[in-house]
């Protein structure tokens, strides 16, 4: 035989047993999918979206509490909200049990008083604010109107995030109506300025409760939602409960020219210098590092619920972890998992035109991935920039956030996934990544269970509505938001125990 073919042998050989592992990994990946626990909630139990209940989440939308710049928000709007939560909340705001305090002039935060003090107080948070409604036309009902139409409630802040508000002031108020005394403490937070970082709600909040020695045994925030075809390859609705959040650096990159005359121009001018550096920037994106950071466990998490193609690829990351990042860096919103973003959101330069503009300056927005550092970010731009004309500074920046525990380990992480599933019956439930940030930045002295999570459903042509035009939420997901902390309150109202790690395929 010649070497030739003997060589040609190997490969097959090679082939053949690659192919079979990839076909045996397959067919044994293991489940991570648990079964719903039974639900022994009764119809009493149940909070119907009954049209008062409607109404008041319609009304919360009508406050227009916009948050511009941080320190640069709508106060009087914030303290008509915070009147108009009170006034319509009674037998909370009435309770012996609970105490209110407004923090930072504008942010709430709600202590539920436990009989049992063995048991650490839970925390659920939200914000007050919104974003500012942009030029874009296009809007099916007035921004600010609340208005309810083909069973759809309309308006800023119906998924981000006054339906969590809402929603959880809802369960609590019909908790304490039906006689309910809490063994476990719960605090309500939510901020006032969250879309602009939180520097003035959420971090006195955060501040207090250090002070105070408080330490929650879990934390839930907004965050990521119940998705529904939006995980390639899964047909199932897919929970995503976000474990961490990317960081962020924004730099602000600028060149500075002689200005003059338009009629004589030198060869190049600032914003040409500049356009060219944002340019590369674009052109040569940070790296994909999807698979090496927790964004592998939601994959595996769903694997055994893929359809085949997806399922082969996942349960073989071994052999096609560069296919897997191919294909999810296809799409913004998978992209977002793959790496550090960059975002070119403000470009400025010039005054008048016939003036040749002395500096131009561009402001980029990156979200990090966890795998890697906010140094490695700004060498990358450096390298792809190579101009020493542009100035590159940094403007803000935030680690990634700590990961917290989940799975069968984690009691809080199973509570809040059991709630899901108590809701959503056909669910499958996966820790995920925010590739936003929540105010939860402010909270992480406080605990290392925090989880962000908003329980609507979002489907791909609902995720341009997230701060974009037609936010909206639907009746049937809003009386959903409502059970699901009504369940998740009565489910944590007990001492959370951790339970042995078991898949689906052992049992
Ligand atoms: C596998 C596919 C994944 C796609 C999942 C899509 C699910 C969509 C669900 C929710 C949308 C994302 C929620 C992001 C929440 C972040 C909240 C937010 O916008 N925060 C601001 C805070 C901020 C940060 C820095 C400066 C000012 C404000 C933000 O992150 O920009
Ligand atoms: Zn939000
Ligand atoms: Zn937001």
């Amino acid at each position: 035989m010649s070497t030739a073919q003997s060589l040609l042998q190997w490969v097959g050989a090679a082939l053949l047993c690659v192919a079979v592992i990839v076909v045996v990994r397959t067919a044994t990946f293991p489940s991570y999918q648990t079964r719903p626990p039974p639900c022994n909630a009764t119809d009493q139990d149940f909070i119907p979206a009954t049209r008062a209940r409607l109404d008041r989440l319609s009304q919360a939308v009508t406050f227009r509490t916009v948050s511009y710049e941080p320190g640069r928000g709508t106060p009087e709007e914030l303290r008509k909200f915070l009147a108009f939560l009170r006034a319509s909340f009674p037998a909370l705001h009435a309770s012996p049990l609970v105490t209110r305090e407004v923090v930072g002039n504008f942010s709430l935060l709600y202590r539920v008083q436990g009989s049992d003090r063995s048991l650490k107080p839970a925390l659920l948070a939200a914000h007050l604010d919104v974003v500012p409604v942009t030029e874009e036309p296009g809007w099916e009902a007035e921004p600010f109107s609340g208005q309810q139409k083909d069973g759809f409630v309309y308006g800023r802040g119906t998924i981000d995030c006054k339906h969590n508000v809402l929603g959880q002031l809802e369960a609590l108020e019909f908790h304490l109506n039906r006689g309910h005394r809490p063994r476990r403490a719960l605090y309500l937070a939510y901020g006032h300025d969250e879309e602009v970082s939180g520097h003035y709600g959420a971090r006195k909040i955060g501040e207090l409760l250090e002070e105070r020695g408080v330490k929650p045994e879990f934390i839930l925030d907004e965050g990521l939602t119940v998705t529904k075809g939006v995980v390639p390859g899964v047909g199932k609705k897919v929970a995503m409960v976000a474990i961490t959040e990317k960081g962020y650096v924004t730099v602000k990159l600028s060149v500075r020219v002689k200005g003059g005359h338009g009629s004589m121009p030198e060869k190049e001018s600032a914003i040409g210098i500049l356009s060219q550096a944002v340019t590369n920037l674009e052109r040569n994106l940070q790296p994909n590092l999807w698979g090496s950071g927790p964004e592998r466990d939601f994959a595996e998490h769903l694997a055994t619920e893929m359809s085949l193609l997806p399922r082969l690829l996942t349960a073989n990351l071994w052999l096609f972890t560069p296919v897997v990042r191919w294909v999810l860096a296809q799409k913004p919103s998978t992209n977002a998992l793959c790496r550090t973003t960059t975002a070119v959101t403000r470009f400025n330069a010039g005054i008048k035109d016939n003036v040749i503009a002395p500096e131009a300056v561009a402001i980029v927005n990156h979200r990090v991935h966890p795998k890697q550092t906010i140094q490695e970010v700004l060498e990358h731009n450096l390298k792809v920039i190579d101009d020493p004309r542009v100035k590159m500074e940094v403007v803000e920046s935030l680690v990634p956030a700590p990961v917290s525990p989940s799975g069968p380990e984690s009691a809080a992480y199973m509570a809040i996934q059991e709630s899901i599933q108590q809701i959503y019956p056909d669910s499958l439930v996966a820790p995920s990544v925010l590739m936003g940030n929540t105010d939860t930045r402010h909270y992480w002295n406080l605990t290392s269970a925090i989880y962000r999570f908003s329980p609507n459903v979002m489907t791909p042509e609902d995720l341009t509505r997230f701060h974009g035009v037609n936010e909206r939420i639907s009746v049937q997901d809003y009386e959903r938001v409502m059970n699901f902390y009504f369940h998740l309150m009565r489910n944590v109202d007990k001492p959370l125990v951790v339970r042995r790690h078991e898949h689906d395929g052992d049992l």
